[in-house]
């Protein structure tokens, strides 16, 4: 069955070569680890948790510092910082996080819970603004470059969103410079700082020491993440949202982040975490946030309800946000823990014809309306009446077609 679909894909889905493509990619090339590390010993842990504790002692100026880290949103820095230039929308939209690259600066800062015992002292004019300067650099240093994602491999869900985003595209076609492409489709668990190759070994080390603690939280279950209806962020972020299973992926979530934490990692995130699948967002290309300030909820009402499928959990990576991505697509994997029986991130029979199904329902769909658009600009040609603009739109929509599945 697998080598059949693979053989029929393109031309069950003509109209959408780049879907076609990026379904086959990521059967052909599932998202796996590039290097599984073994578990480190408990010593280099303690010595990396105080040396981070040190980093955000010396970051805040604060004396007494306690284990606990989290990001921290610093918009004033994004403002006064140089605008850069358009081609480097390329290299940003390959990173996940990008509204927070853009304007809100993530940056890993001591929680309320820090003891603050700090010496009012008289400071000049120029002082302060060194130490804004100082702070600054400090604070680009702890921004995340890493990060836990839980990856989308259901071709169901990708299939789904590359319909909405077609739809919206459609709409707007500056936006499709917004969209988060199929191969890259995740959910993020847990944010991260990762300076150099010996906080990676630990990251790789506190994500295998996670699996033990997942696995006691499924106790064998299998776990049906099912995702319905479209939501927003500040209408910056489209995202599918996570209708089932929320608890237990925020219980995974906030295990992992006390895990990375312990082990000295700058982990997590002051906001609470909420899982959602983002599908689009504005601040993957700073052109089109200069052009577009919102995305309009009418541009996606037609799935505001809509199901996307479900995806069984099965694994766990540790991506770079920087690296190369994978041919596939998908972020550069340090390393993964998998669950369950499906490793190998297959579908089954089941999905497999159930996606067949709709893209054979999708070809024929766009074969009729082709039809149907030829026959009218016959009519018209006869007629002739001008073009109808959507006509010109969707020629121009194949354009960015093509764009997206670079
Ligand atoms: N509770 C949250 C979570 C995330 N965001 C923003 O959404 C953007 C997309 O997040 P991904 O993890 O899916 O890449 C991200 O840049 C966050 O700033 C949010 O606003 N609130």
């Amino acid at each position: 069955m697998q080598p059949l679909l693979l053989r029929l894909l393109p031309a069950l889905c003509p109209a959408r070569p780049a879907a076609a493509r990026a379904l086959l990619a990521r059967r052909a090339v599932p998202a796996l680890p590039m290097a599984l590390r073994p578990a480190a010993g408990e010593g280099r842990a303690g010595g990396d948790a105080s040396r981070a504790a040190g980093a955000i002692r010396e970051h805040d100026g604060l004396e007494n510092v306690q284990q606990k880290k989290i990001f921290k949103e610093n918009k004033t820095q994004q403002r006064e910082e140089p605008r850069a230039a358009d081609s480097v929308d390329s290299l940003m939209a390959e990173m996940p996080f990008l509204d927070t690259d853009i304007d809100d600066e993530c940056v890993m800062h001591a929680t309320s819970e820090i003891n603050i015992k700090k010496k009012r002292k008289r400071t000049t004019g120029r002082e302060i603004e060194e130490g804004i300067e100082r702070k600054k650099k400090k604070n680009k240093q702890y921004q995340p470059n890493y990060f836990i994602s839980l990856p989308i491999t259901n071709p169901e869900i990708t299939v789904s969103i590359q319909a909405v985003q077609d739809a919206i595209i459609q709409k707007d076609q500056r936006l499709s410079k917004a969209m988060v492409r199929s191969g890259s489709l995740h959910v993020t668990m847990l944010l991260m700082h990762l300076s150099n190759e010996e906080e990676i070994s630990t990251a790789v080390d506190a994500l295998s020491e996670s699996k033990v603690f997942v696995e006691d939280l499924l106790r064998g279950k299998r776990v049906d993440l099912s995702f319905q209806g479209i939501d927003h962020f500040k209408n910056q972020v489209g995202f599918v949202k996570l209708v089932e299973n929320t608890t237990i992926l925020t219980e995974i979530a906030e295990a992992m982040k006390k895990i990375f934490q312990e082990k000295g990692i700058l982990a997590g995130e002051e906001r609470a975490f909420k899982p959602h699948l983002t599908f689009m967002k504005l601040s993957k290309s700073m052109e089109l946030r200069k052009q577009v300030k919102k995305i309009d909820s009418n541009l996606y009402e037609d799935f505001k309800s809509h199901y996307f499928g479900d995806e069984i959990l099965h694994r766990f990576d540790l991506c770079s946000m920087l690296k190369k991505k994978q041919p596939n697509g998908y972020y550069y994997c340090e390393s993964s823990i998998v669950f369950g029986e499906k490793h190998a991130a297959e579908p089954d029979d089941a999905e497999l014809v159930s996606l067949s199904k709709r893209l054979v329902e999708n070809a024929v769909l766009k074969a009729v309306q082709q039809y149907l658009e030829e026959t009218q600009n016959k009519t018209r040609e006869t007629d002739g009446s001008p073009m109808k603009t959507e006509d010109a739109a969707s020629g121009s929509k194949n354009e960015s077609d093509k764009d997206n599945s670079k």
